[in-house]
């Protein structure tokens, strides 16, 4: 498919200009850049943050707009050290930072950043309709209810069905919990109706909640759907062209099908094993997309590969990089001496993901070989195990519900509740369930931990989308490291916290574990 000098990929519609001595270079190259997410950082100021290592750099030190503390001797020394996880920084020195460049007080929104790639979990696209692009709430609240409900019941009757056909008397709590849901869900012929044409309706929703109309992906698949032509579009030029099941998207051949039909059993492995292998997949989409457009746009004087994939990476370039197998932290339940056989199922599980992502996108793998390397795959893989925050999007279904128990007026609150009551009945505890993923931010992913930070991700009900917002819980002044908790529970004590922090393979030396550690110090020398 390649020749020597120059070849047209026009399945996958992307322009490649190869040029025989860029192959040689561009697995050098991705070493390269890989190693930039984790050693280099000039000095980058946004409008409300800057990026900056914790080493002082020459653009730090001259731009004057921040200056913190050069890094004790003995981090650097503790640091060069490091074993296993040499490519992971350890005690004080904790690689680049986030730094204020105003003062804020609490409550302000630090910053409101859109993610440079996002996705749902596969396991919550029942729970919430969004758009695949923005994550904003599509349909209207009659589809998101039925939707939610339609799956219950019918997976609550699968699960009775099940138990019929093995002829089981004695009912399991499991079974019983099916049964209970399968009352409580409804008619499945009303649940489809509403999670297909939203219909019937409910008061209110749709003057109260109005939900933009759902839009097909541009290459018709029935994966994913959009809130406007512009998302749809934007998704399609941003990685859906590459990663869209349906049989619009490109050519009507026999190799557009084939694409499309790797690409499903890629996305079906991803979801049976590792979910983050589909985010994965968005970047070398991204990136092969890019570069491939930087080499043909004339204007910009591009011509060789590795020119074109530094610009096409450079939105990924500050984000911290590892090689997934290597810093994976072992589950409780494998045991030490397994530890190697449990990594070695890592590398089998991503050298498969990865073999059939170079069966649905053949030329851009042959294009890109560097690329579609293991360790650069395990290393895009690794970025989000170290830099990706949950997504949260609120539910306009639970704020619905909340409406009309708040309605001012009895007679109007009596006339509807009746109608509203039996759903909120079956979707029960789950009623407030949101639109839950995973995303990763340009960023937001410099932002480093500390077990009493003075910011926090937030988002209310103003916040439709998916961008990420970090809000001040303490006053912080212009020049200060901004961080946040990587924890979900801040209450647990030091060894813990340690514990949920081997993840990301470091020892916190925050100040509330310095005076943790201290006091405890200070408490043995007292028993001796
Ligand atoms: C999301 S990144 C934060 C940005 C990172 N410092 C960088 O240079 O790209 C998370 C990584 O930062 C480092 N880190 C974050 N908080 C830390 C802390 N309190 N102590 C030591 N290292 C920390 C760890 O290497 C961690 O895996």
């Amino acid at each position: 498919m390649l020749s020597s000098e120059a070849s047209s990929t026009a399945a996958s519609q992307i322009e490649i200009l190869l040029k025989p001595s860029d192959v040689n270079t561009e697995a050098k190259y991705y070493e390269k850049l890989i190693r930039r997410g984790i050693e280099e950082c000039g000095h980058e100021t946004f409008s409300n943050v800057c990026v900056q290592r914790h080493h002082h750099t020459p653009a730090a030190v001259a731009s004057g707009v921040i200056s913190p503390p050069p890094p004790p001797a003995a981090d650097v020394a503790n640091n060069n050290n490091s074993s296993n996880h040499s490519n992971m920084s350890g005690g004080k020195n904790r690689g680049k930072g986030l730094y204020a460049t105003r003062d804020f007080i609490v409550g302000d929104r630090v910053l409101i950043e859109p993610p440079l790639v996002a996705m749902q979990h596969e396991r919550n696209r029942n729970d919430a309709i969004v758009c695949s692009f923005c994550f904003r709430y599509v349909g209207s609240i009659e589809k998101q209810i039925g939707q939610r409900l339609f799956h219950q019941l019918s997976s609550a009757q699968e699960k009775l069905q099940q138990q019929k056909e093995q002829q089981m008397e004695a009912t399991t709590a499991g079974d019983a919990a099916a049964e209970e849901s399968a009352r409580r869900s409804g008619d499945l012929d009303v649940l489809n109706s509403m999670a297909s044409v939203g219909e019937p309706k409910l008061p209110l929703a749709d003057q109260c909640f109005p939900l933009p109309t759902e839009r097909a992906c541009v290459g018709g698949c029935y994966r994913e759907i959009f809130c406007s032509n512009e998302c749809a579009q934007n998704a399609w030029n941003s990685h859906e062209r590459a990663m869209c099941i349906g049989n619009k998207s490109g050519d009507q051949d026999e190799q557009a099908k084939n694409r499309a039909s790797m690409m499903h059993q890629f996305i079906e492995h991803a979801k049976d094993t590792n979910d983050i292998f589909i985010l994965a997949a968005k970047v070398v989409a991204m990136v092969t997309e890019n570069a491939s457009l930087a080499l043909s746009d004339a204007s910009n004087n591009i011509t060789f590969l590795g020119e074109a994939l530094e610009v096409a990476w450079e939105p990924f370039s500050r984000v911290q990089k590892a090689i997934w197998w290597d810093i994976v932290a072992i589950p409780s339940d494998v045991e030490e001496k397994d530890e190697e056989s449990f990594r070695q199922q890592l590398i089998e599980l991503a050298s498969g993901s990865l073999e059939l992502l170079c069966k649905a996108w053949p030329d851009r793998a042959q294009a890109f070989p560097g690329l579609f390397s293991l360790p650069v795959w395990g290393a895009i893989v690794g970025m989000f195990e170290l830099n990706n925050l949950e997504l949260v999007v609120e539910s306009p279904v639970e704020n619905y519900f909340l409406a009309v128990d708040g309605l001012a007026d009895e007679n109007q609150k009596m006339a509807i509740l009746p109608q509203t009551q039996p759903f909120l009945d079956a979707l029960d505890v789950k009623y407030d369930i949101p639109c839950l993923g995973t995303a990763l931010f340009a960023l937001q992913s410099n932002c480093n931990h500390d077990c009493d930070p003075n910011c926090h991700p937030f988002k209310d009900e103003t916040d439709i989308n998916g961008s990420c917002v970090l809000v001040a819980r303490k006053p912080i002044r212009k020049g200060e490291e901004l961080t946040i908790s990587y924890l979900e529970d801040d209450q647990l004590d030091w060894s813990r916290r340690q514990d949920a922090l081997s993840d990301y393979g470091f020892v916190c030396r925050c100040a509330r574990c310095e005076s943790e550690v201290s006091q405890t110090r200070g408490r043995q020398k007292m028993k001796m």
